[in-house]
C-alpha cells in the first residue's frame, strides 16, 4: 500500500508553562492511498488535534507531516489537496443547495459554467441531485450533512478529512450515512481520514484504525487485528468488552485463579500477566467440570436479553467475570458454584498492571 499522509513524530502543546496542554505527543503514522482510515479514542484523546494538524489549521510543535512524499508540514491549509468536513457542517444557509457545492470551486478560480457543472455532477453522486435548487434551510440535517460532502468533494482532494461528521444525526440516519460515506469512498477512490469516538463505527468502517488515548496512539491495526488482539488494556477496555483475569506465566503456560492452566504464546516472558478475554469467549460449565481453562467461579447475577444472556460471576480470587452466552442456554441461580472454560486462542496475554 502507497502512503498518502505521513505523520512523522508529531507533538501538539498548547499554551505555555504551568498551563501548557501536550495535545499530541510523539505521534508518527502513516495514512495509505485510497484507505478509509479512522482515528478512535475518547473525548480529550487529540484526535481532533491530529487532524487539524493534517488540514494545516494548527502547526504542529514537533515533527512533519508529508503527503505523497512531499513535506507539507508548512503548507498553509488552501494550498494542500485536502479538505475536510465538519460535524456542524458549515453550509451558507442563505445559499441554494449548488450554489454551496460550486462555492469553493469559485474560490479556486474555476469558470462559473465548470463549477456548475462539477456542482450538479458531486450532488448526483450524494444524491441529492434534484435538490439542486433548494435552500440549505429547506432540508434534513442527513441531507445538509450530503450537501458538506459534496463540497468537500468537489475540488476532487487527495484527503477527505471528517471530524465526528454523523454525531449531530440521529442512530437510523447515522446507519444509513455510515454506509453512503463508504460507498462514496469506494466510488471517488479517495483517502479518508474519519475521526470518532463511536468503537462500533470505527469497527464497521475502516480500513485500519489508530486508537488513541492521552495524545498517543495505542495501536494501529484492522479493525479484526484491533478487537481480538488489543494490544493493551486501555484499547480491550475501550473497543468493546473485555475480562481482565490475573495469570502467573511459567513457561508457556498461563497459570488461572483457582489453579487451572492454558497455554499461550512460547515468547510471552515468565511472571505476572493479565489475560483479556472476550465475555463471548468464555465458556460455562458444571462445578468441577474439566474444561480447558477451568476456574472454579460463583454466579453473582443472570439477565436474559433476548438475543442473548449475560452471566455474571466471581473468581475465587475475586476476579468479577462477564459471560455472553447464547440466548438459548440454561441460566444457573444466583450464587450457584460453576466453572468457567477459557480457550487457549482466546486469551489476549497484556503486561500486567
Ligand atoms: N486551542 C487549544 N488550546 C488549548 N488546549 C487545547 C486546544 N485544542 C485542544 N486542546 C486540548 O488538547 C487536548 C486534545 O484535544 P482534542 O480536541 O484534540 O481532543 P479530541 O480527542 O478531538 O476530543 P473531542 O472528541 O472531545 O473533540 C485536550 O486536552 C484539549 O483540551
Amino acid at each position: 500500500m502507497q502512503t498518502a499522509i505521513d505523520c512523522q513524530q508529531l507533538s501538539k502543546v498548547f499554551g505555555q508553562g504551568q498551563h501548557a496542554v501536550k495535545a499530541l505527543d510523539n505521534v508518527s503514522l502513516g495514512i495509505g492511498k485510497g484507505e478509509f482510515f479512522t482515528l478512535l479514542g475518547p473525548s480529550g484523546c487529540g484526535k481532533t488535534t491530529l487532524l487539524r494538524l493534517i488540514a494545516g489549521f494548527e502547526s504542529p510543535t514537533e515533527g512533519r507531516i508529508t503527503l505523497d512524499g512531499q513535506d507539507i508540514t508548512n503548507l498553509a491549509p488552501n494550498h494542500r489537496p485536502i479538505n475536510t468536513v465538519f460535524q456542524s457542517y458549515a453550509l451558507f444557509p442563505h445559499l441554494t443547495v449548488a450554489e454551496n457545492v460550486a462555492f469553493g470551486l469559485k474560490m479556486l478560480g474555476r469558470a462559473a459554467a465548470e463549477a456548475r457543472e462539477r456542482a450538479q455532477a458531486m450532488l448526483d453522486l450524494v444524491r441529492l441531485g434534484e435538490f439542486s435548487g433548494r435552500r440549505v434551510s429547506q432540508l434534513s440535517g442527513g441531507q445538509q450533512q450530503r450537501v458538506a460532502l459534496a463540497r468537500a468533494l468537489a475540488p476532487a482532494p487527495k484527503v477527505l478529512l471528517l471530524d465526528e461528521p454523523l454525531s449531530a444525526l440521529d442512530l437510523k440516519l447515522r446507519k444509513e450515512m455510515q454506509i453512503e460515506l463508504k460507498r462514496l469512498q469506494h466510488e471517488t477512490g479517495i483517502t479518508f481520514v474519519f475521526v470518532t469516538h463511536d468503537q462500533e463505527e470505527a469497527l464497521t468502517m475502516s480500513d485500519r484504525i489508530a486508537v488513541m488515548s492521552a495524545g498517543r496512539v495505542q495501536q494501529l491495526g484492522t479493525p479484526r487485528e484491533i478487537y481480538t488482539r488489543p494490544g493493551n488494556r486501555f484499547v480491550a477496555g475501550f473497543i468493546g468488552e473485555s475480562n481482565f483475569i490475573p495469570a502467573q506465566i511459567t513457561a508457556g503456560y498461563a497459570e488461572l485463579p483457582g489453579g487451572g492452566r492454558i497455554a499461550v504464546d512460547p515468547g510471552v516472558p515468565d511472571g505476572p500477566a493479565t489475560l483479556a478475554v472476550r465475555p463471548e469467549s468464555l465458556a460455562l460449565s458444571a462445578a468441577g467440570a474439566s474444561v480447558p481453562g477451568a476456574m472454579p467461579a460463583t454466579v453473582t447475577n443472570a439477565v436474559y436479553f433476548g438475543t442473548d444472556s449475560h452471566l455474571y460471576a466471581r473468581l475465587q480470587d475475586g476476579t468479577r467475570i462477564v459471560l455472553r452466552l447464547p440466548a438459548s442456554a440454561k441460566l444457573p441461580d444466583e450464587g450457584a458454584a460453576i466453572t468457567i472454560g477459557v480457550a487457549p486462542g482466546a486469551a489476549q496475554v497484556l503486561a500486567a498492571e
